[in-house]
């Protein structure tokens, strides 16, 4: 077995004592914050799903609000992200940020015509516009879904999927959040599905980024790579720095 797959195999070993860790943070966190629940943008993706689970463990499932936010997504999202209503638990509610999306992008393309990132970074930010709203008012506080390896190479929304006030899947890569998912009973198909933000037709993160899941955690656990794949993974680490500070200030 290669030492990447070791690694893995580790936190298999450990998983239950990684779940108990996980779930006293969240607990402890939310109490600490005095806050009465939690809110997560579940998007019919694994890294929403686990992050979910992780939260009605620790918390209960009345105090967990998971919420659906198309904004013209895919169907099978959709039908994943209710999949999840009876697989963990989760009490689910949808709101539709498609209109509000609509209005304001009408508004931006007064100055110039968005392209399909901007559009999509701004879908982002009304999520995080969304969760913010519900969060006040319920006295909850908002999870984060993004794993280590997407904040590694800081392959998220500033100020969209980027923002929350606390992480339950921040030090674990992708692969091991595979491994929690089937742990913890997140439906196989989306275990299975390809990660995808779904911030326009067709987009998939390993497309977007240049290179698989597999290339981003074999070097992030065990430092081994191809050279060439290694330095576009540092450059993206390095760009993406002031993604993972407080805003820089005089
Ligand atoms: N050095 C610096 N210091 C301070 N701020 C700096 C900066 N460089 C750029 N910026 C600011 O950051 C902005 C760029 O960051 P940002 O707006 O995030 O935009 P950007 O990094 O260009 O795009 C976000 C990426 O994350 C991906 N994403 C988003 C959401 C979810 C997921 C997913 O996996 O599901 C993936 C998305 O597909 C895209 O590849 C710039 O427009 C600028 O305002
Ligand atoms: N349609 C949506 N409804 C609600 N939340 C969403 C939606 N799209 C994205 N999000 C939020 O943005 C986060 C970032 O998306 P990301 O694609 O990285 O995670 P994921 O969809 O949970 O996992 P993956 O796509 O890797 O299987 C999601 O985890 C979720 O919290
Ligand atoms: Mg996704």
């Amino acid at each position: 077995m290669d030492i990447f797959q070791q690694k893995l195999e580790a936190y298999l070993e450990n998983i239950e004592e990684d779940v108990k860790k996980r779930t006293d943070f969240i607990r402890e966190y939310i109490e600490s914050a005095h806050a009465k629940g939690a809110v997560v943008g579940i998007s019919g993706g694994i890294d929403s799903a686990v992050s979910a689970a992780l939260c009605i463990k620790a918390l209960g499932k009345e105090n967990v609000l998971g919420i659906w936010m198309p904004a013209y997504s895919s169907p099978v999202h959709e039908k994943d992200a209710k999949a999840l209503v009876e697989a963990i638990n989760l009490k689910l509610v949808t709101v539709d940020v498609g209109p509000a999306f609509d209005a304001i992008t009408k508004e931006m393309e007064k100055i110039e015509k968005l392209n399909d990132l901007a559009k999509g970074n701004t879908k982002a930010r009304l999520r995080m516009t969304t969760l913010y709203g519900i969060a006040g008012q319920l006295g909850y506080l908002v999870s984060d879904t993004c794993n280590y390896s997407e904040i590694y190479v800081g392959y998220m929304t500033k100020g969209g999927d980027g923002l929350a006030d606390f992480n339950p899947v921040s030090s674990l890569t992708k692969h091991q959040i595979r491994i929690l998912a089937e742990y913890i009973g997140i439906p196989k198909q989306i275990i299975t599905k390809a990660p995808s933000a779904d911030l326009w037709a067709g987009q998939t993160d390993e497309q977007e980024m240049g290179f698989t899941y597999e290339d981003l955690d074999r070097y992030l656990l065990t430092g081994k790579g191809k050279p060439e794949v290694i330095e576009e993974i540092e450059r993206l680490h390095r760009n993406s720095e002031h993604k993972r500070l407080l805003m820089p200030g005089i």
